[in-house]
């Protein structure tokens, strides 16, 4: 497509090298060097697009440490975007995990500390009456916003204002990906405060260092916030990421149905999820509706797991009531269930009823154990998004494999250092059997004389789709249906659908084929759900790939 980088086109000499929309540094043309006055201020070698892949290859290569690699393509995301964005499209399996999941997660916490350049926009509590005027300083007009307040990054907790780090890796896959214009995409950080001491303490701190208001002057803050975004970007798509799964949840309830927004650690997770559990089930030529589901983990991301599944089958014509008594969720005080006092609104739904319980034998008294649910649940599909590392122990997979031909076991929680379980001991336990997918990436594992690939279930699947999908449409909002549409346009994509042995998602190397299979589906569904604003269907796959965007010069 042609750019629409809204950067001042006229923009001359070092101004023109130094911003990162415009700059092509080693590879402006004789005339362009003339045209903007750039005689001189580049060595006299003119190189293509591709020989800088490969000098920034190099230079990538030479850095030792994957936090060195990941500050080495930040820089180049500043210096000149097409240049970066070419050299992950080249290398995207190496790179998506340095500039994403998981380093991403080390370079949220080392933030304060690798700090070089201004990206994105902060917005602090003590500046709240000065959103109107923040959001003026972004000379651009804007497609997608991803926003965080830095309280639950990935599973690493609160990283204050370092947690800007996740915005900046979301969007740059929403360009890798999803070939949205990097020009057209904003980071956001919504500063009010930590309460990590860690980071309160640090001398170089870049945040405001506050303990963190909550409450209603949270609310408020967040509502004025939404209501700036919506003055300034009247269309934009506000994706809500990281924040503790209660202010999630409410946030979400409060303005899907005022703007175009969702929340990829809610809605963009359970996608992702369900599509990778589909795929898995259909693969071994099992039905959706004999299965037995347990989730570890209650947070936003089991919560929109199981409610992402329940609509699946619901659709395949079991009702609603059915497709839950096919749920055990358990949270750190056991199973929920209906007996249970101390649930919320929003787990209450995900309880399993205490009839259906009767008969159990359980080991723990008072509270029903991960344990006890899998002896007694015997399930076929375990999903892990606790945040805690080896929750998965080797009697409780050993149990579940007893009970079930292909376990399907998802650790899910991330980074790789708070994955419930590896995937090498999964397959040990489980005599090479079940069926896996994670949520950082992890190396091929051999098992006996086999290898497996193991499939990185993470939201990259989803959400770059799914900003293809929704501004191809122009929709203005964001359904439940459009995340369905997304979960089964991904199952579509798997590779075990054609081949039982082969890795559940399509490698990274196909994201790009993958991101416009979904967004296909989502624009479609968008405009049967009625919140699209282009009406023809013909023109869809047209519009999809105007909206791509390729890194080229
Ligand atoms: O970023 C990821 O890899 C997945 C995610 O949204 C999270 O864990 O919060
Ligand atoms: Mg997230």
């Amino acid at each position: 497509m042609t750019s629409p980088v809204l950067s001042d086109p006229e923009k001359t000499g070092i101004d023109r090298i130094e911003d990162p929309l415009l700059n092509k540094g080693t590879a402006f043309t004789p005339e362009e060097r003339q045209k903007y006055r750039l005689l001189g201020l580049l060595p006299p070698h003119i190189d293509s697009l591709e020989e800088q892949v490969v000098r920034a290859y190099d230079a990538f290569s030479a850095e030792e440490t994957d936090l060195d690699k990941h500050i080495f393509l930040r820089e180049l995301q500043d210096e000149n975007e097409t240049l970066f964005y070419r050299l992950l499209l080249e290398h995207v399996a190496e790179m998506m995990p340095i500039v994403y999941t998981p380093i991403v997660g080390k370079a949220c916490e080392e933030f304060s500390h690798i700090y070089r350049r201004a990206r994105g926009v902060f917005v602090s509590y003590p500046d709240r009456e000065l959103m109107d005027d923040i959001l003026s300083h972004v000379d651009r007009e804007i497609d997608v916003i991803v926003v965080t307040d830095g309280e639950r990054i990935l599973g690493l907790g609160d990283q204050g204002a370092g947690g800007m780090g996740i915005p900046i890796g979301k969007l740059s896959l929403y360009s890798l990906c999803g070939g949205i214009h990097p020009a057209r995409t904003l980071p956001m950080l919504l500063d009010l405060g930590t309460n990590n001491a860690e980071r309160i303490d640090d001398p170089r701190y870049i945040g405001w260092r506050h303990e963190r208001i909550k409450g209603a002057e949270y609310d408020n803050f967040i509502e004025q916030f939404v209501e700036a975004v919506m003055k300034r970007f009247p269309n934009v798509l506000l994706q809500w990421e990281d924040f503790a799964s209660v202010d999630a949840e409410r946030i979400l309830k409060k303005y899907r149905d005022r703007l175009c927004t969702f929340n990829d650690d809610i809605q963009g997770t359970a996608a992702v999820t369900s599509g990778t559990i589909l795929a898995a089930i259909q693969s071994a030529g099992g039905k959706l509706a004999d299965q037995r589901f347990v989730m570890l983990g209650a947070g936003s991301a089991g919560v929109g797991i199981t409610g992402q599944l329940v609509g699946s089958i619901v659709a395949s014509g079991k009702s609603e009531a059915e497709a839950r008594d096919m749920f055990y969720v358990i949270d750190r005080n056991g199973l929920l269930h209906d007996g249970r006092t101390d649930l919320d609104e929003v787990l209450m739904p995900l309880a399993q009823k205490q009839a259906n319980l009767a008969g159990w034998d359980c080991d723990t008294k008072g509270s029903i154990s991960f344990a006890d649910v899998v002896r007694n649940a015997k399930p076929t599909v375990l999903v892990g998004a606790t945040g805690q590392q080896g929750a998965f122990t080797e009697a409780i997979i050993r149990e579940m494999a007893s009970h079930t031909e292909r376990p399907v076991i998802f650790p899910l929680s991330n980074p790789t250092s708070h994955a419930e379980a590896i995937p090498a001991d999964l397959l040990k336990w489980t005599d090479g059997k079940a069926r896996i997918a994670t949520g950082s990436p992890f190396d091929p594992v051999e098992y006996n004389g086999k290898t497996h690939v193991i499939s990185q279930c993470n939201n990259s699947y989803i959400f770059p789709a799914m900003g293809l999908g929704i501004l191809a449409a122009k929709a203005n909002r964001v359904t439940d249906g459009m995340f369905t549409a997304a979960a089964e346009a991904l199952k579509e994509c798997s590779p075990a659908l054609a081949d039982p042995t082969a890795p559940l998602l399509p490698p990274l190397s196909k994201i790009r084929d993958c991101a416009r299979h979904i967004g296909i589906a989502v624009a479609r569904q968008a405009q049967q759900d009625g919140v699209a604003q282009t009406t023809v269907a013909e023109e869809l796959e047209k519009r999809i790939d105007q909206t791509m965007w390729t890194p080229q010069y």
